[in-house]
């Protein structure tokens, strides 16, 4: 039997990047998704194209050899394909992991094969799988928890290419920039070896490479996003333009780079060529990558180890400088009443309803002694006060 790769989101990423990188390393290819349109249409086509796009011109692949499969409807079908499958990845979004978990635990348990499951989340997040994981645990037969390795092994990744929102009458044609890195822990996997998917990076300590890319290009996209958005842009190409804001994605990102180059021993050359590339793939004016896409979900983006205050808290906690990460949280705060997102309303809703303190509890869960607690407090209270008087 062939190797078979199970993709939980038939979206951007799970299209764009996953599918595509599979697909070239052999796998056969199940999508699973929860909209039905996205279902029908990867079950009436037998082929999609991914072009990537950049100043060298276009460059199409062709994805065939795949199957999709609505956990919404057909759930055993699911399960089955899980208990037979090789790997099992996601590019759901972070906060889908906990609906997804179920079936992939009931997949798990209904195991034989000699080799356990590969299990990769392949999410804008610090340790997403380990976060998978624990949703997974809480379905399983606790009867068999002690031997779930022999099931499933869990490696935590970071994917980094960028996906704009793509065009109404696109189908499911992807487009999408050249530049791709998928790193991915390599230790979890012991003595069955890592699967073998050819643009996978594989390494023994993941935290370095996803901290420098959370921290480096979702911070830079973000904060882009963020003024962009504030200042009516409506591409981060636009936004990037402006030498305000281009200015501000610089400060901030010199910020993290600070944090990255004393956390991780990563030198100050290859800390500013990095930037320096990530500035120069956001701004690609052929991506048309709108400010609400990259802003989307504030209330993620301003969470605890997220982009903005997890370097942030970082480093506030060594004393070093972190007044153009201030700027971004500024920024994100105003992200508010987006059409089509919903935490923006939510963000809204809460800084109407909840005191400054309350607020910056929820939205950051700072503790109250923490030496960046106070500056963000602030923020909260400028844009309380300043949207109230509007
Ligand atoms: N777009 C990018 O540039 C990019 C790059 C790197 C990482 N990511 C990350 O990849 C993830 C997905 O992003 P995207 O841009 O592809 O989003 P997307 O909205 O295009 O795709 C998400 C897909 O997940 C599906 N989905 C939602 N709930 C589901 C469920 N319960 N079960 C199965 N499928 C479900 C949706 O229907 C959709 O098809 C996010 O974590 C994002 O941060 C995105
Ligand atoms: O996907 P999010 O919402 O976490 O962040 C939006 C973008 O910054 C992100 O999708 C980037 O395009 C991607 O992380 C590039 O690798």
């Amino acid at each position: 039997m062939g190797k078979k790769a199970i993709q939980f989101g038939g979206g951007n990423i799970g299209r764009g990047f996953v599918a595509e990188f599979l697909h070239q390393s052999g796998y056969e290819v199940v999508f699973v998704d929860v909209v039905p349109q996205v279902i029908e249409s990867l079950s009436n086509n037998k082929s999609y194209n991914v072009t990537e796009i950049s100043d060298e011109g276009e460059k199409t692949k062709t994805i065939t050899n795949y199957r999709a499969i609505s956990s919404k409807t057909d759930e055993p079908e699911v399960v089955k394909e899980l208990a037979t499958a090789d790997v099992v990845t996601c590019a759901v979004g972070p906060n889908v992991l906990k609906f997804i978990a179920p079936v992939i635990a009931k997949g798990i348990d209904a195991r034989e094969a000699d080799r356990p499951l590969a299990v990769i989340a392949c999410e804008n997040a610090i340790n997403a799988t380990d976060t998978l994981r624990g949703h997974i645990e809480g379905h399983l037969d606790k009867a068999r928890l002690d031997t779930l390795l022999k099931r499933a092994r869990f490696a935590n990744s970071a994917i980094d290419r960028i996906v704009p929102n793509q065009p109404a009458n696109a189908g499911l044609d992807v487009r999408i920039e050249k530049f791709y890195e998928w790193v991915v822990e390599q230790t979890p996997f012991g003595e069955y070896g890592h699967p073998d998917i050819s643009a996978i990076h594989w390494v023994d300590h993941l935290e370095p490479y996803i901290e420098r890319k959370l921290f480096t290009v979702n911070t830079g996209h973000a904060t882009a996003a963020y003024y962009g958005h504030n200042a009516g842009k409506k591409t981060i190409h636009d936004a990037l333009a402006d030498e305000k804001i281009h200015k501000a994605v610089h400060d901030a990102l010199d910020e993290t780079a600070a944090l990255i180059i004393k956390k991780h021993g990563i030198s100050k050359e290859e800390q500013k060529e990095y930037v320096d590339t990530i500035v120069q793939r956001i701004s690609n004016p052929y991506l048309e990558d709108i400010v609400e896409r990259v802003g989307r979900a504030p209330l993620r983006k301003l969470s605890r180890k997220e982009r903005f205050i997890g370097p942030a808290a970082q480093l506030a906690e060594l004393g070093m400088k972190y007044d153009a990460l201030l700027g971004s949280i500024d920024k994100a705060l105003r992200f508010q009443n987006v059409e089509g997102d919903a935490e923006s309303f939510e963000l809204s809703k809460i800084l109407q309803e909840k005191s400054a303190a309350e607020a910056t509890k929820q939205l950051t869960e700072l503790e109250t002694d923490h030496p960046l607690y106070r500056d963000v407090l602030r923020l909260v209270e400028k844009v309380q006060s300043e949207f109230e008087s509007m």
